[in-house]
């Protein structure tokens, strides 16, 4: 795990509740590599967020990873598996407070409205790194405000939640999950709440933070353009499943899973003019899960009697390019089973 940071073995995050078992996460594997991108990408229900709060061991109740691993390649090379951590143990507390930050799409999940965001920030950092004093820890807070372009940092330090716009807000949230330098940063839908023009900004901070503080990326969205701007590598999902992986340029050139055909076919052309082709029909209910291929009864494609009769194999198209489609192996073997 040299070159990883994170490494995900088929993980299963499931949901038992009283009207059955929602497979959330099923069975998913990817890697993040160190200073990298990977952008996961699906529609509302696919399971991204619930991946993201498996990494971090957040889930809410009554979710629980019940199979797999992800495995985090600490600074002295010392592999820890979060899956089998628990929840409220010193050492996910103290990988999610350092290791790996996050940001979410809404701030007030992780800003307290009661306190100034510099105490915030400057609380973060004094819990992780005993050997810093106040001062220097506002100093820090100041510098991270500055590296997330808040005007007037200095000032803004002392501010409540409630004086900042929502760009701000957002900067805000960015700036305390920097706090700590994490090696990993997860951003669960982080532009979609905000408008348009901020949405690039932030962005291209993220970039720019990025090659700053060497940090990895996983950026979790279901709008294609993001992850065409920001991903080295991208994970498609559908259902709990992913059903198709690999690098940016195999997954916007030649895609492969008719779900990703479909998805792209659905990003806004500039300047064309046409409406967008949405996905037909619906996500099914969790509760009840095609026989098949999940998306069979959705896809142009789908093989009567086969895609509605058993679950595609894993192919692998080409080097690190993995699609999970019956349409590969109907014309040629599978390399993967
Ligand atoms: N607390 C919970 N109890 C039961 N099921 C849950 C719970 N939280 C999430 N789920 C289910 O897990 C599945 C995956 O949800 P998840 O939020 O990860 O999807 P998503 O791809 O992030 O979608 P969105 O883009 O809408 O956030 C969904 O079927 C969802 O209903």
């Amino acid at each position: 795990m040299n070159n990883t940071l994170l490494e995900i073995n088929n993980l299963k995050t499931y949901f038992d509740t009283d009207q059955g078992t929602v497979k959330a996460v099923d069975g998913i594997s990817f890697k993040v590599d160190k200073q990298k991108t990977v952008g996961i990408v699906g529609e509302s229900g696919s399971g991204k967020t619930v991946t993201a709060q498996s990494i971090l061991k957040i889930m809410p109740w009554p979710g629980k990873i019940v199979e797999g691993e992800i495995l985090f390649n600490k600074d002295d090379g010392e592999i820890v598996d979060i899956a089998k951590l628990g929840s409220k143990s010193d050492e996910i507390r103290r990988i999610r407070g350092k290791d790996i930050g996050y940001i979410f799409q809404e701030p007030m999940t992780s800003l307290s409205p009661i306190h100034k965001i510099g105490d915030q920030i400057m609380e973060s950092i004094l819990v992780h790194d005993k050997k810093i004093n106040k001062k220097e820890a506002k100093n820090i807070a100041i510098e991270l405000l500055r590296d997330v372009g808040m005007p007037n940092a200095e000032s803004k330090v002392d501010n409540y939640t409630f004086q900042l716009s929502g760009g701000m807000r957002q900067r805000a949230m960015i700036a305390m999950a920097l706090a700590n330098v994490p090696k990993l940063l997860i951003a669960d839908e982080p532009t979609t709440a905000i408008d348009v023009t901020i949405q690039a900004q932030i962005l291209r901070l993220l970039k720019n933070l990025q090659k700053k503080y060497g940090m990895s990326i996983l950026i979790i969205t279901h709008d294609l353009a993001v992850v065409a701007e920001m991903a080295d590598e991208v994970v498609v999902m559908y259902l709990g499943k992913i059903v198709e992986k690999g690098n940016v340029f195999d997954i916007f050139d030649t895609p492969s899973h008719p779900y990703t055909k479909a998805l792209l076919k659905s990003i806004p052309k500039k300047g064309s003019g046409k409406y967008l082709e949405t996905i037909k029909g619906m996500v099914p209910d969790p509760f009840s899960i095609p026989q098949g291929c999940e998306f069979a009864p959705r896809c142009e494609f789908a093989i009567k009697g086969v895609c509605d009769k058993k679950k595609p194999p894993v192919v692998e198209i080409k080097d690190g390019h993995f699609s999970r489609c019956f349409l590969h192996t109907e014309q040629k073997e599978s390399k993967n089973g």
